[in-house]
């Protein structure tokens, strides 16, 4: 199994350029499944994850080609309406596909996610709204199978934002025949981005970012050239990796509106930040302050920083209190920043942090995508040689972090036993 061997107590110094959204460009693919003309993707970020989501839409008959950071998909024909259980259980985002699948072909089987390390994700908000769009749902050995001979708009008010459910249900109506006015819907970057691919498509999508979303729906869509925006959270994973190892450096491709919310928490704790046109430049204190944090859907703290956020403050100055509000089961990184030496306690959702003078490198594992980030940043600032396990988990979703975090001068390398 490949691991990571970070030595710890480096300063980090230079650029690093942030790449395209992870959770942007796997709806965006499958959104291409509306189409049977070409979709080119630009910015399209080298992970595990993305290749996932080609082998699903391949499956169905896709041909997807990439080349460098360019996609090029074309869904000429619906080969199958069934996605493989396989990649669906590797990759929960894989549900993504059943909305703009049923739009095009008026069938499609998605085995059910279930739940992972991080929570249950439940996925009734998705299958309420395609009910609503007139769907028929049914579930069989595991599959979830949602038909229509033909989807009308409809009026759908969400009882949580859900990031799945709004891009789910808003790529459906997009071929809907009348108005679908979405409500409470989520209002992360990520959705404006799959909005905008749409609307190029030939989608008439408005209110995208905001709390209401209507869609007008259109007979056909078409082919379209997109630039995927960049990675919000491996921004602010960089931006936490300078300020635990006191570093210098300078964060580039970056959305500075997308990052407020880890920006104002950043500043709280006293890291010195700069913006000057798409970039930040971090400038670290000596030491940091601890800070409170509670997560909440866009444009509040995001979810997916509160692990990177929590291996922040295992060596600020004070207490702090961080609030899990959006997974049930989001503290899995704690028992492995412990064995780091960090002073955490969990109650429910909330997990208190006193800050230790300093972490000791130690074998630790990851337990999910940013449960793994968070560990790399305890690991750059501990005393010591850390050593990660289970890596694949990183591997989900951050491009070419390695060798990012070696061109600004960190110890770090994956290992093939
Ligand atoms: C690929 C992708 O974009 N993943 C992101 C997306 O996940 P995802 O789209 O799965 O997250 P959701 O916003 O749907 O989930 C938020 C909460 O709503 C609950 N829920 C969701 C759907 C549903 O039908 N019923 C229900 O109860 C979930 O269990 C969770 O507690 O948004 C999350 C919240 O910002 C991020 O952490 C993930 O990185
Ligand atoms: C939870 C995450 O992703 P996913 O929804 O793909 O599991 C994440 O990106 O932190």
């Amino acid at each position: 199994m490949p691991k990571l061997i970070v030595q710890g107590g480096r300063r980090l110094s230079g650029t690093v350029k942030i790449s395209g959204a992870k959770n942007a460009v796997l709806p965006i693919i499958a959104a291409a499944l509306l189409t049977g003309e070409t979709s080119v993707l630009h910015e399209v970020p080298d992970l595990s994850d993305v290749y996932t989501i080609c082998s699903v839409i391949e499956s169905l008959g896709a041909k997807a080609v990439r080349k460098d950071k360019t996609l090029q998909i074309q869904v000429s024909n619906i080969a199958s309406n069934e996605a493989p259980y396989d990649f669906v259980r590797r990759m929960r985002a894989s549900f993504l596909i059943i909305g703009p699948l049923l739009a095009r072909t008026g069938e499609a089987r998605i085995p059910l996610p279930g739940g992972c390390a991080i929570g249950a994700r439940p996925i009734d908000l998705h299958l309420k709204g395609l009910k609503a769009l007139g769907a028929k749902i049914t579930s069989e050995h595991g599959y979830i199978r949602a038909t229509a001979a033909e989807l009308h708009g409809a009026q759908i008010y969400l009882d949580f934002p859900s990031v799945g459910a709004t891009e789910n249900i808003m790529m459906a109506a997009t071929l809907a025949k009348g108005r679908t006015v979405l409500e409470n819907c989520a209002e992360e970057p990520e959705i404006v981005d799959l909005a905008n691919f749409l609307n190029g498509m030939g989608a008439k999508i408005k209110g995208a970012g905001t709390k209401v979303i209507r869609i007008e729906g259109v007979n056909k869509l078409s082919g379209t050239t997109h630039v995927i925006i960049p990675d919000r959270i491996e921004a602010g994973t960089f931006l936490a990796a300078a300020a635990v190892t006191g570093s210098e450096i300078t964060v580039e491709n970056i959305i500075f509106d997308h990052l407020k919310p880890v920006i104002a928490k950043l500043l709280e704790a006293g890291v010195k930040l700069t913006e000057n046109e798409g970039s930040i430049k971090v400038t670290c204190p000596c030491s940091l302050r601890a800070v409170d944090i509670k997560t909440m859907p866009y444009p509040g703290f995001p979810t997916d920083m509160q692990a990177q956020i929590m291996a922040l403050m295992t060596v600020a100055k004070g207490t702090s209190i961080l609030t899990e509000t959006v997974f049930e089961n989001r503290f899995m990184h704690v028992a492995e920043l412990k064995r780091m030496g960090a002073r955490i306690k969990t109650g429910g959702r909330t997990a208190v942090v006193q800050g230790v003078r300093e972490l000791a490198g130690a074998q630790v594992k990851a337990t999910d995508l940013r449960a793994g980030a968070a560990l790399v940043i305890a690991g750059l600032a501990a005393r010591g040689e850390t050593e990660i396990d289970n890596i694949y988990h990183i591997e989900r979703g951050y491009d070419r972090l390695i060798q990012k975090l070696l061109d600004l001068g960190a110890a770090i390398k994956r290992v093939d036993e």
